[in-house]
C-alpha cells in the first residue's frame, strides 16, 4: 500500500484555527496520510471577500503549520494566473490532474457544513472524477441531508474502507471520525471585534499576528 495520496484541504482561513488544524491532523492519522496541504483560496466562491488580505491569510497559515511536519501549504489558488474571479474547486482539481496525470491519488477535505452546501458548487457532481472527498465532522451540522440528489450521490459513492482511498485515484466519499471542534472563523472575527480573547481557539503565533496587524478590529 503506497502513501502517495495527496490531500488538499481548501478554505478561506480568515483566520486559520484549531477547527481546521485538529481535524486535519487527526484525519491524516486515521487514513494514513503523510501530508495534508492547506489550500487557501484567493476569492472564495460563496462568501464575502475575506477581512484579512490573501497575503495575511497565507502568513497566518504558515505560522500555524511551521512546527508540524504533517501540514503544508499549497499556493496554487493564490499564484494561478486568473486571479480576478472565484477559486472554483473543480478548476483547481482539473489543473492538478493536468500537472500530475490521472494515476496518483488525490483527495479533497471538507467539513460537514461544506458537504451540505455542495449542490451549490460549480459542477459539483463531477468533483469525484478528479478526487476523493474526505469529510470531517463539525458540531451543529446534520449528518444527513434533505437534498435528494446529494443524498443519492453520497450513497452511490460512499466507502467505509480506507483501502479504497489508497487503491483508487479518485471516486470515493469517506466520512472521517475526526474530533468535534466547535470553532468557526466567524466566531473568532466577532469575538476579536468585541475585544474578547481567542487565544484558546488558534495557535499562539496566529493570535500574536492578529494582534500585531490589528486584524478583525484587534
Ligand atoms: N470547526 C470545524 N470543524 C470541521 N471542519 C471545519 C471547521 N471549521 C472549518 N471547517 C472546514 O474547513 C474548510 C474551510 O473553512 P473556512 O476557512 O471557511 O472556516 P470557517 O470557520 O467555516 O469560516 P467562516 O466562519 O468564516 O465561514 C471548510 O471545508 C469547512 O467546512
Ligand atoms: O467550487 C465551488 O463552487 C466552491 C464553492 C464553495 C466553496 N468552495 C471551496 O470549498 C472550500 C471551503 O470553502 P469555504 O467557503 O468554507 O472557505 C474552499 O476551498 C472553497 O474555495 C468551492
Amino acid at each position: 500500500m503506497t502513501n502517495s495520496l495527496t490531500a488538499l484541504f481548501g478554505g478561506t482561513f480568515d483566520p486559520i484555527h484549531y477547527g481546521h488544524l485538529l481535524p486535519a491532523i487527526a484525519l491524516a492519522k486515521e487514513i494514513r496520510l503523510s501530508h495534508v496541504s492547506l489550500l487557501p483560496n484567493h476569492i472564495p466562491p460563496h462568501k464575502a471577500q475575506p477581512e484579512a488580505t490573501t497575503n495575511q491569510r497565507v502568513e497566518m497559515i504558515k505560522l500555524a503549520i511551521e512546527n508540524d511536519p504533517i501540514l503544508s501549504i499549497d499556493m496554487r489558488e493564490i499564484t494561478k494566473s486568473i486571479l480576478d474571479r472565484p477559486s472554483y474547486t473543480i478548476e483547481t482539481l482539473q489543473a492538478w490532474r493536468v500537472e500530475n496525470g490521472a494515476s496518483p491519488g488525490l483527495a479533497f477535505i471538507l467539513g460537514q457544513d461544506s458537504l451540505l452546501s455542495l449542490p451549490t458548487w460549480n459542477n459539483w457532481q463531477t468533483l469525484l472524477n478528479y478526487c476523493h472527498l474526505l469529510i470531517c465532522r463539525r458540531p451543529g451540522y446534520a449528518e444527513t441531508t434533505n437534498d435528494q440528489a446529494l443524498k443519492e450521490w453520497i450513497t452511490q459513492h460512499q466507502t467505509k474502507n480506507i483501502d479504497d482511498l489508497h487503491r483508487h485515484a479518485n471516486g470515493f466519499i469517506y466520512f472521517a471520525n475526526t474530533p468535534l471542534e466547535d470553532i468557526s472563523a466567524t466566531e473568532i472575527r466577532d469575538k476579536i471585534s468585541q475585544k474578547q480573547s481567542c487565544e484558546s481557539l488558534l495557535p499562539p503565533k496566529v493570535w500574536q499576528y492578529i494582534q500585531q496587524h490589528h486584524l478583525y478590529g484587534a
